[in-house]
């Protein structure tokens, strides 16, 4: 057997990443690195631009200026123009670069998922419907498929995949509840449940423990490492809660007033001065 170590296979590449709205630069030059099979946390002080780096990733936001490569595709890329050219003021000069849009919903086809620092369940709907709703949104419907009526088929297979999604999440059981109904650690669940029904590669979580107790992050912080083995997953996530940052992540970079600080394995983390004055040591569990 050889002893060479295994090339990491990379899934997500950012590369000086910097969204400006109006005078405020929310992520200035942001360059990092997911490679498959980690859990990668993104972690700062209120504002430090977590959630605008991850809007950046899922076509939510067009970039000002960088380059978003999904395992080695560019799916995003884009340079100051017009106006913005004169106005820009991130810290990476601009290059003219090729200009790439994809919309979030090409991204989740291409197996980019995500969950939302606020729920964004359907909340009228049941909890089988929530997720039937995302398997809708990976199927490849198209006018054929509608027209010569092969979509009963397919329907009937995307609802025995909720079936199956749902009895592995444990939620079977409450299939026909209402989403909203659910308490807030099980809508949390079923959003994530949802989320998998996309099939993803790549999965961005965006504050999953906000709002939980610290038995409720106990179990999330297991669950996050059962569903990253059983589906193969890459996770990318934004989080407050310290205790499940370090457990769980396998590095971990550091985002202040849209900069990169520091990055490197929890322990670096721990004991990197500038994190602990610009973050850790002001507060490790802030709640927005
Ligand atoms: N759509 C927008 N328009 C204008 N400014 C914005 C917009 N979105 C974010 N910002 C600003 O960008 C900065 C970064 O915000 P962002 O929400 O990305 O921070 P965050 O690190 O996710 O914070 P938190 O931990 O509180 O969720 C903030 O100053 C915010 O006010």
């Amino acid at each position: 057997m050889s002893n060479i170590a295994k090339t990491p296979i990379n899934v997500l590449h950012m590369q000086d990443i910097t969204m400006q709205f109006g005078g405020v630069v929310a992520v200035n030059g942001l360059t990092l690195d997911v490679n498959q099979g980690e859990i990668v946390a993104l972690i700062g002080p209120n504002g430090a631009g977590k959630t605008t780096a991850f809007n950046c990733v899922t076509g939510i936001y067009e970039p000002t200026f960088g380059q978003v490569d999904f395992m080695g595709e560019t799916i995003l890329s884009n340079t100051p123009k017009g106006k913005m050219k004169k106005t820009y003021l991130g810290e990476v000069s601009p290059r003219p670069i090729p200009i790439i849009s994809s919309t979030p919903d090409v991204i989740t086809k291409k197996g980019i998922a995500r969950t939302f620092q606020n729920i964004r369940l359907f909340g009228q709907l049941t909890v089988f419907d929530n997720v039937l709703i995302a398997k809708h949104m990976r199927a490849k419907q198209n006018v054929f498929s509608a027209t010569l009526r092969l979509n009963r088929k397919e329907e009937e297979r995307m609802r025995a995949e909720t079936t199956a999604l749902l009895e592995e999440q444990n939620l079977l059981h409450l299939k026909d509840e209402i989403a909203t109904s659910l308490p807030y650690g099980l809508q949390r669940r079923l959003e994530i449940a949802r989320a998998l029904a996309t099939e993803p590669k790549f999965l961005l979580l965006d504050e999953p423990a906000a709002g939980m107790n610290p038995q409720e992050t106990q179990e999330l912080t297991d669950f996050i490492k059962q569903i990253r083995d059983s589906y193969h997953l890459t996770v990318f996530m934004i989080e407050h809660h310290m205790d499940l940052v370090m457990q769980i992540s396998d590095r971990i970079y550091v985002l202040d007033f849209g900069k990169l600080i520091a990055h490197g394995t929890p322990e670096d983390i721990q004991n990197n001065e500038r994190v602990i004055e610009a973050y850790l040591g002001v507060s490790d569990d802030a709640e927005d």
